[in-house]
């Protein structure tokens, strides 16, 4: 082993290689995009085949891996490979001290490895479902962790890309095992560091191409040699013109066979230990980096393929200069996470808190940066994350091995993790958009299609509008025109006659002196004859006078039938009118029905979703629960959208959500057609099932709804999917208490009354069971027949339903142990009084431990209260605390019934009388 620190050795001095020669790296990027392209990298197996080529090379020699490559370079015209971070998560299996303390919990993480998913628990009701591209459970070997994890980078690296392999975990979670195990009594437990160098070793040949390591610690924003312990404040140097990065002052150390790099490894490992214990530290506080440097001539192996035309490999080869190609590999273990939240709380100073905080949370704003594909990546934020500067993005491989724990005390710090690791998962998140797409689209048409609609409607309803104007309009305007003709020609007849009227009598007037002169002139004619003639005038002129009236009452006669003619045009126009607005009545309504349809429409379009989304999630089970409930089905179907929003993108069902609006959803409650309805409270219960949305829910009316829907349907998946919801909404205090003033007890109560099926008695005892937890609400929700109800369900031999019942139970007893130590309560216990001590006492070592778990505290805790000590005995439970102060596999609640019997003056007194020794 040779090992050179400090400005000696440049790249030709024997053999090994520096990273003070700047000018060989520049060289290095151009000759990666002349010499050869890259095959896209993934994490799945199906590299293996490859990878396998890689390791057979050494005993084909050298040019083997080569002419794998070339035979796909003159196809492949890629320039760079694509840069995502790959991310697989790795489960530590249980240690000792986790197999005792959590024996009777589920760990809180189920994984799917076969979907490459992993579920995190929430509560009692759901979990969260994350994917990655590998899921490795707690059995899966560390060979197979290195195949899918280390070796498509370490094939990268051989083929001149630069690569970086990282693990992010809580302290403990299994990082250091993952990359860092040395395997010496053990080969199966090598890890990803030794796997790493022994297939790099067995692809490039000693003669030609050269491996170099260094070995570092990254604490507190300083640089550290593991290599040489005295070197401690190492300057990061970045070429601007190539962006390359380098450590003039780290040790270089090159590797000639697999041993010496163990015994390196080694050594790196106890320097680390005691520049730890020199700054009072530990390993979980600093971050660990292992460059390995593979520099490969490929002079007489490439350079045939590098010739232009490739026509006379020979001559061409002669004229050229060798070529080197180079990768670096950096494998960083880094900081416990933990320490990002934690900073502070134990022990830890502020500058060191902030120090791993920042070289953190930059990793993981260049690892969105990377994702996103981002123009700008602040690789200058922090010393981790410049060093990694020419190991990310572009042509090099980046991959993340996220490691977790299974105990749910951790749950918060495991949450954390998977957000980092999904955080770099921004494919997965755009295929989930994908699957949305057509239901927005068809959402989309259908807005369109109602607005079309709409301005049609409107379209029409104005110039129907106009056009009732503008016949009115011309109407009145005619029978003003008639109106004026007949009194203008009333007029002309009115002043004809008078005309002539006056013409007339200044006639006769004329004709009467005329006489008088014609009779003062001459006697001749007779009186008689004169006034004949006279008369014979008169009834001339009264003939002509009669003539006239007729001809003007015909006038009038005529004009009056044309103002009647024109009265009955007017009336025929009105009742157009009236046709007219019964037409747009018609349409009012017809655009009511479209809109009630689209309704329906849009809910069943909600259904489908849902149930494809349902379908899908049924497949992905592990058989074992193939007739869990659609609520779970549903509700864990929008969990599953929420992980989405960390990362920006918003789920299929909230985006629904927006659309549609709460109110809307909530009105749907109450459609009048069944599958509206029941559709409308499946979305409901998923979206209660989320805390952010409980308090929206709540305040629109819609616990009030849900609690209505109990009363008002005869729905038994009405009932289920109520129910769930209103479990869900019980878990609040606020929540409980709206609950139990609007009548919820009886309103379950019934609903328990009625139910057969074990899921919604299950969702009806979990939702009595969270309101039994508030101390506020005991009398009442005993008042109201509350303790009765969930006694009532034990009918269903359920275990699940017997588990939600037991923990009600439990939640009551401890309510009131609670009441009892403050002295306000000091009658004997309501569950004794409702008769639940029967049941108590039969269940107490029930062999389902999520049901005895809760008996067992609900025996502690009734035996805390003197009052009930007598009935107790009476009932048999002073043999099931002694049982369970000896058996009980849970600590706590073992010494929490020792306790209990001991200070009992009752109990005492009764075990000596039955000769218990205790
Ligand atoms: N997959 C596994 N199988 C068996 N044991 C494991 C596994 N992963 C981790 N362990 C064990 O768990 C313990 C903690 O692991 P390890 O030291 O690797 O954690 P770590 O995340 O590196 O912690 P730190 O951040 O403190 O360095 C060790 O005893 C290790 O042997």
């Amino acid at each position: 082993m040779a090992t050179s620190s400090g400005g000696g050795s440049g790249s030709g001095g024997g053999g090994t290689y520096s990273y003070r020669n700047g000018a060989t790296h520049s060289h290095k990027s151009s000759s990666k995009l002349d010499t050869h392209t890259h095959k896209p990298l993934s994490l799945n197996s199906s590299s293996n085949s490859s990878s396998k080529n890689h390791v057979k090379s050494k005993s084909l020699g050298p040019s083997s891996t080569t002419q794998r490559r070339n035979s796909t370079t003159s196809k492949d015209h890629h320039p760079s490979v694509p840069g995502r971070v790959r991310v697989a998560v790795r489960l530590r299996p249980r240690n000792a001290e986790e197999s005792v303390a959590d024996a009777d919990f589920a760990d809180c993480v189920e994984l799917q490895p076969e979907l490459k998913r992993l579920k995190l628990r929430k509560n009692n009701w759901d979990a969260d479902t994350y994917a990655f591209d590998e899921v490795l459970t707690e059995f899966a070997s560390q060979k197979r962790v290195y195949e899918v994890v280390a070796r498509p980078v370490v094939e990268s690296v051989l083929d001149g890309y630069n690569g970086t392999i990282m693990a992010y975990g809580q302290t403990g979670t299994g990082k250091t095992y993952t990359l860092g195990r040395l395997g010496e009594e053990d080969t199966a437990a090598r890890g990803i560091m030794v796997r790493s160098m022994e297939d790099i070793l067995a692809d490039v040949s000693l003669e030609t191409d050269s491996v170099s390591v260094s070995y570092l610690q990254l604490y507190m924003e300083s640089i550290q040699d593991l290599l040489d312990p005295a070197n401690d404040n190492i300057t990061i140097v970045e070429d601007p013109r190539t962006g390359d990065v380098s450590l003039p002052g780290a040790s270089l150390v090159e590797i000639r066979d697999q041993q010496s790099f163990v015994e390196l490894l080694r050594l790196g490992e106890v320097h680390r230990f005691a520049a730890n214990t020199k700054l009072n530290t530990e390993s979980s506080r600093s971050h660990a980096i292992l460059m390995v440097h593979v520099r490969r001539s490929i002079k007489g192996r490439d350079a045939g393929h590098s010739s232009e035309n490739g026509n006379h490999p020979h001559s061409v080869k002669s004229l050229k200069p060798p070529v080197v190609r180079k990768g670096k590999l950096v494998v960083v273990d880094l900081a416990g996470s933990e320490r990002i939240d934690k900073s502070g709380s134990e022990g830890h100073t502020l500058e060191e808190a902030k120090s791993i905080n920042l070289s953190l949370s930059a990793l993981g704003k260049c690892i969105n940066a990377l994702a996103e594909n981002s123009a700008h990546v602040p690789f200058r934020d922090s010393k981790l994350t410049r060093l990694l500067r020419d190991s990310f993005g572009g042509t090099a491989r980046t991959s993340l091995v996220i490691t977790i724990g299974p105990s749910p005390k951790h749950r918060g710090e495991t949450a954390s993790t998977i957000m980092f690791g999904q955080r770099a998962m921004k494919v997965e998140n755009m295929v989930k958009l994908k699957e949305e797409f057509d239901y927005k689209s068809l959402a989309r048409r259908l807005d369109v299609e109602l607005d079309k609609l709409i301005m049609e409607h409107e379209r029409q309803q104005k110039a129907f509008e106009d056009e009732i104007e503008r016949m009115a309009t011309e109407a009145q305007h005619r029978l003003s025109e008639a109106e004026r003709n007949y009194i203008d020609l009333l007029e002309k007849e009115k002043s004809k006659y008078e005309k002539d009227y006056m013409d007339s009598i200044r006639k006769l007037e004329d004709q009467l002196a005329m006489n008088q002169r014609k009779n003062e002139d001459s006697h001749i004619k007779s009186r008689a004859e004169v006034y004949s003639e006279e008369l014979a005038d008169l009834k001339k002129m009264l003939q002509k006078e009669t003539l006239l009236r007729k001809a003007a009452e015909r006038e009038v006669n005529h004009l009056k039938i044309q103002v009647s003619e024109l009265k009955m045009s007017e009336a025929s126009r009105k009742s157009e009118i009236l046709k007219v607005h019964k037409m747009l009545e018609e349409e009012v309504h017809q655009k009511e029905k479209l809109e009630r349809e689209i309704a329906i429409l849009q809910s069943q379009l909600l259904q489908l979703s849902l149930e494809s989304d349902q379908t899908r999630h049924q497949f992905e089970r592990d058989g074992l629960e193939k007739d869990v409930s659609s609520v779970d089905s549903l509700t864990s179907q929008v969990k599953h959208q929420q992980q989405a929003s960390g990362n920006g993108e918003k789920p299929s069902i909230a985006k629904l959500f927006e659309q549609v609006g709460l109110q809307k959803i909530l009105s749907l409650l109450e459609a009048e057609d069944a599958d509206v309805r029941i559709h409308a409270v499946k979305v409901v219960a998923n979206l209660a099932a989320e805390e952010a949305n409980q308090g929206k829910i709540v305040e629109a009316g819609g616990l009030t709804s849900l609690l209505r829907l109990l009363q008002s349907s005869q729905d038994e998946t009405i009932h289920r999917v109520a129910a769930g919801a209103i479990a869900n909404l019980a878990m609040n205090e606020t929540n409980q208490e709206l609950i139990m003033s609007q009548g919820g007890i009886s309103l379950l109560s019934m609903t328990a009354a009625s139910a057969e099926d074990p899921q919604t008695l299950r969702m009806v005892a979990g939702a009595i069971a969270n309101l039994c937890g508030n101390d506020k609400l005991q009398s009442k929700l005993r008042g109201e027949g509350g303790i009765k109800a969930l006694l009532g369900m034990v009918r269903c031999r359920h275990p699940d339903v017997h588990a939600q019942v037991a923990r009600g139970i439990a939640n009551f007893a401890k309510c009131e142990s609670r009441a009892s130590s403050l002295g306000t309560k000091s009658a004997r216990s309501f569950l004794i009084e409702d008769g639940a001590l029967a049941w108590i006492v039969q269940n107490a070592n029930n062999e389902a431990s999520s049901i005895r778990r809760h008996i067992e505290l609900a025996l502690c805790h009734l035996a805390q209260h003197e009052a009930n000590a007598r009935d107790m005995i009476n009932g048999g439970a002073l043999w099931e605390l002694v049982r369970i102060s000896r058996d009980c596999s849970r600590e706590d609640i073992k010494t929490l019934a020792h306790r209990t019997l001991v200070s009992s003056p009752t109990f005492q007194a009764e075990m000596r009388r039955m000769r218990i020794s205790y």
